[in-house]
Formats: C-alpha cells, sequence, structure tokens
C-alpha cells in the first residue's frame, strides 16, 4: 500500500529488440492513471504468440516492450475513476478488453472491443498515449494491453478480469489466453454439437483445448494433426481420437483426412499459424458428393426405420452447410491465404476467432469458476515451471516442442 502513487522500481524481462533474448532489468513502472490499474503479476505464462512477436512477426509488434499476456495477479493500486476493482482483489489481465460501451461491446455480434484497441496495439496507454514502464527515462512499450513479464504491470481497467481468490493464481494464469481461445473457439465460434467429426490442426495448448472443447460438446471422431510424433500420447489425453502424422503420407494432408472420414469433417480449426494449413483445414472439411448421397439412399432401402432415420441425418447435414473451418493461428505479418472459390460456393465456411469469442471481464471469471468445478482442465496443460529469471529458457522449451505451457512464477 505505502507504494500507492509512486514510482516502483522492479524487475521485468525487456525486449529490446526482435530475436534479442529478453534481459531481465530494473525498470520503473509509473502508478496509474485514470481508468488504469497496477498489478502484482505472480505468474504468467508463454503463449506461442509472444515467441511471434518477439520473432518479430507481428506488424504490430513495437520494441523496445514488455511482451506476456497470459498471467495472473494480485491489484497493488488503482487510478482516478476505477470501480470495478481494488487493492488486493485477485485478477487476471484481459488482452481483450471490455469496456460494455462502445459500439463493438453493444453490437451483440463480436467479442472485440473498439475503446482501446488502437492505443494497445501501438503499444501505450489509452489516456495519454504514453507508456507506463521506463529505464533511466527510456520508454518502454507495453504489448497486447498486458505486458505480464514484469512484476508490476498497469492495465486499463476495461481489460481487468476480477477472479474467485479461492482460485490458485499458479494455474489459472493460463485463462489468459490460450485455453479459452481453444475452448471458445469450438463452444463460440463454430459451435460444434453432438455426434460432430472435428479436425485440428496443431497439438500446442490451443490445438489440445480446442479438442477438449469438442470432446465436451460431444464430436465423436477428433482428428489431431501434428508433425510431432512425441503429441500423438498427450493428444489423446485431451480427446483426440485419432492421430495424424502429415509426415506419414505421400498425399497432402486433406485428402488423407477426406479419404479417412468419408467426404471430410464437419469443422475444423487451424491452430498453429500457416496459410498452407489454413488452405488445408478449409479444403478437410465436408464434401457431399451426389453420389454418396445416392449410395445411402439404396441402402437405406434395406430397413424402413434405417431408412426414415438416414433421411432425417442427410437432412440436417444439407441445414448444417458442408463444414465450418476456424482460422485461430496467427499467421506473419503479410502472410494471405487462397483457396478455391469453389471451396466456398459449395458450402464450406471460413471463419476466424480471438479469444475464442469469449468476453474477458464477463467470461473469464466464469471460466475460473468452471475450473474450480473441474469441469475443464488447466493443470493438465502447465508441463514446466520455471522461476522468472528463467524466461528465455520458455522460449527454448517451445521451441523445441517439448512443452505445452511453462508457468513462471514472478
Ligand atoms: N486467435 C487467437 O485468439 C489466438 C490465441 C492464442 C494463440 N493463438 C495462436 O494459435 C497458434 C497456436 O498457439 P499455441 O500456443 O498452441 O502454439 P504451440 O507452439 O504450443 O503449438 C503449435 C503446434 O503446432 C505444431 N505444428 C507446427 N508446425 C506444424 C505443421 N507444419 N504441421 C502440423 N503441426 C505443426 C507444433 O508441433 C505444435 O504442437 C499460434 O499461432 C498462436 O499465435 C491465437
Ligand atoms: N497483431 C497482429 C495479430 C495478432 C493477433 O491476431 N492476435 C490475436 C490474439 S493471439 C493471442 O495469443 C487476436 O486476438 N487478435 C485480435 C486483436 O488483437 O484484437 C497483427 O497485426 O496482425
Ligand atoms: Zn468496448
Ligand atoms: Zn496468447
Amino acid at each position: 500500500m505505502a507504494r500507492e502513487g509512486k514510482t516502483i522500481t522492479c524487475k521485468a524481462a525487456v525486449a529490446w529488440e526482435p530475436k534479442r533474448p529478453l534481459s531481465i532489468e530494473e525498470i520503473q513502472v509509473e502508478p496509474p492513471k485514470t481508468g488504469e490499474v497496477r498489478i502484482k503479476i505472480t505468474d504468467t505464462a508463454l503463449c506461442h504468440t509472444d515467441a511471434y512477436t518477439w520473432n518479430g512477426l507481428d506488424s504490430e509488434g513495437v520494441f523496445p516492450c514488455i511482451l506476456g499476456h497470459e498471467a495472473a495477479g494480485i491489484v497493488e493500486s488503482v487510478g482516478e475513476g476505477v470501480t470495478d476493482v481494488k487493492p488486493g482483489d485477485h485478477v487476471i489481465p484481459c488482452y481483450q478488453a471490455e469496456c460494455r460501451e462502445c459500439r463493438f461491446c453493444k453490437s451483440g455480434k463480436t467479442n472485440l472491443c473498439g475503446k482501446i484497441r488502437d492505443a494497445t496495439g501501438k503499444g501505450v496507454m489509452f489516456v495519454d498515449r504514453r507508456t507506463r514502464f521506463s529505464k533511466n527515462g527510456k520508454p518502454i512499450y507495453h504489448f497486447m494491453g498486458t505486458s505480464t513479464f514484469s512484476e508490476y504491470t498497469v492495465v486499463h481497467e476495461v481489460s481487468v478480469a476480477k477472479v474467485n481468490p479461492v482460485a490458485p493464481l499458479e494455474k489459472i494464469c493460463l485463462l489468459g489466453c490460450g485455453i479459452p481461445t481453444g475452448l471458445g473457439a469450438v463452444w463460440n465460434t463454430a459451435k460444434v454439437e453432438p455426434g460432430s467429426t472435428v479436425a485440428i490442426f496443431g497439438l500446442g495448448t490451443v490445438g489440445l483445448a480446442v479438442a477438449e472443447g469438442a470432446k465436451i460438446a460431444g464430436a465423436t471422431r477428433i482428428l489431431g494433426v501434428d508433425t510431432n510424433p512425441s503429441k500423438a500420447k498427450t493428444a489423446k489425453d485431451f480427446g483426440v481420437t485419432e492421430f495424424i502424422n502429415p509426415n506419414d503420407y505421400e498425399k497432402p494432408i486433406q485428402q488423407v483426412i477426406v479419404d479417412l472420414t468419408d467426404g471430410g469433417v464437419d469443422y475444423s480449426f487451424e491452430c498453429i499459424g500457416n496459410v498452407k494449413l489454413m488452405r488445408a483445414a478449409l479444403e478437410s472439411c465436408m464434401k457431399v458428393l451426389l453420389l454418396n448421397l445416392l449410395v445411402e439412399l439404396v441402402n437405406s432401402f434395406i430397413i424402413v426405420l434405417q431408412f426414415i432415420s438416414n433421411v432425417y441425418n442427410m437432412a440436417s447435414n444439407f441445414k448444417q452447410g458442408w463444414g465450418v473451418s476456424v482460422i485461430v493461428g496467427v499467421a506473419p505479418a503479410g502472410a494471405e491465404i487462397s483457396t478455391r472459390p469453389f471451396m466456398l460456393v459449395t458450402g464450406r465456411v471460413w471463419k476466424g476467432t480471438a479469444f475464442g469469442g469469449f468476453k474477458s471481464r464477463s467470461q473469464v471469471p466464469q471460466l475460473v469458476e468452471k475450473y474450480l468445478k473441474k469441469d475443464i482442465k488447466v493443470d493438465e496443460f502447465i508441463t514446466h515451471n520455471l522461476p522468472f529469471e528463467d524466461i528465455n529458457k520458455a522460449f527454448e522449451l517451445m521451441h523445441d516442442g517439448q512443452c505445452l505451457r511453462c508457468v513462471m512464477h514472478v
């Protein structure tokens, strides 16, 4: 409390420039201004997107900056006008804001908020377009409005989800990005229904959360695609029913999936960030050929009841369209997707998702409650724990394909 209103000097992992190892530095963190909250970060994990920006692949990347956006902590102090949280509250900083007042928030059509997005994209705070971080007077920019690779960070009130203090911060930090993204891609964006067939490209935390979400939604076949053979066992634990390594096949991966599933899947999810695989995911979706339908009909005459049931199923397939493919992965700056327009004309639907379509301040606390009731997995995604000082090792672990999530205790 004694630090309230004063600049704090603390440790942070600074990204001075792309690809240069993060450097643990003593930095200055200014007090929060109007509508802002200063948080003591207790635990932070590394998401692939941090590595992506650090690699210089993000068109919005501003350096020097403090990366990190999957974390939990305790409110240290609040700026003027902040009413939603107070010092001592347990919180998850969210990279997607929810102001509940802007056109986007009120639309009911998106989980994205327009209020502070422009400022967070430029690495500054909304109220004065300046950064709260510096080292000996040199500004250090914010990242995704969160910058959790620091003992203390300043975020906008509209980006703070207040959570049940009973929940362990060292676990629920993961609910700041990867897990909600995967679950929400299935539940909110694709709206997978029971009995569906699903294909997931990329079995990192996001892809495995998609698998878990699909299993909970009642999908009966869940195909998991990854070039890392060691993912086969983990994938099964998260609900994947068939593991596919594209390197084991001569054919393009979409053909492998179409052949395995009698025409394609109902839903596919790209969780890698590779535009070629985004195309493959779309083209893995169901194509119902007229010939298939005729064969089905002939077979159906065998038993009248079966006929009625098959006709009903086919009719519902028509109503549902022929497959929804959701882009979750974040592609490098400048990359573009392509496919034959015919793929869409004949019924496939291409969608994308940010934070799984969840409204951050309202729904992250609900996900924490789900975790406490053991309705969703979280602990199982934590494969490594490291002291904050070893943050560069977390990047190496992710690069080597050895880890799902590495939590750093700050
Ligand atoms: N849209 C969103 O809101 C959102 C949120 C979080 C993460 N992301 C993005 O989702 C993606 C996944 O994130 P993550 O943290 O799970 O990453 P991760 O690095 O842990 O997992 C990626 C997986 O893809 C596999 N892979 C890589 N190249 C492959 C290939 N050519 N074929 C098949 N498999 C391949 C890897 O082996 C790994 O298992 C990233 O692009 C990340 O930036 C998006
Ligand atoms: N800044 C990049 C795009 C990065 C991106 O797409 N981020 C995802 C979240 S990744 C979380 O790990 C996202 O939600 N985007 C929507 C948003 O940032 O508002 C670029 O400029 O291409
Ligand atoms: Zn808003
Ligand atoms: Zn993330």
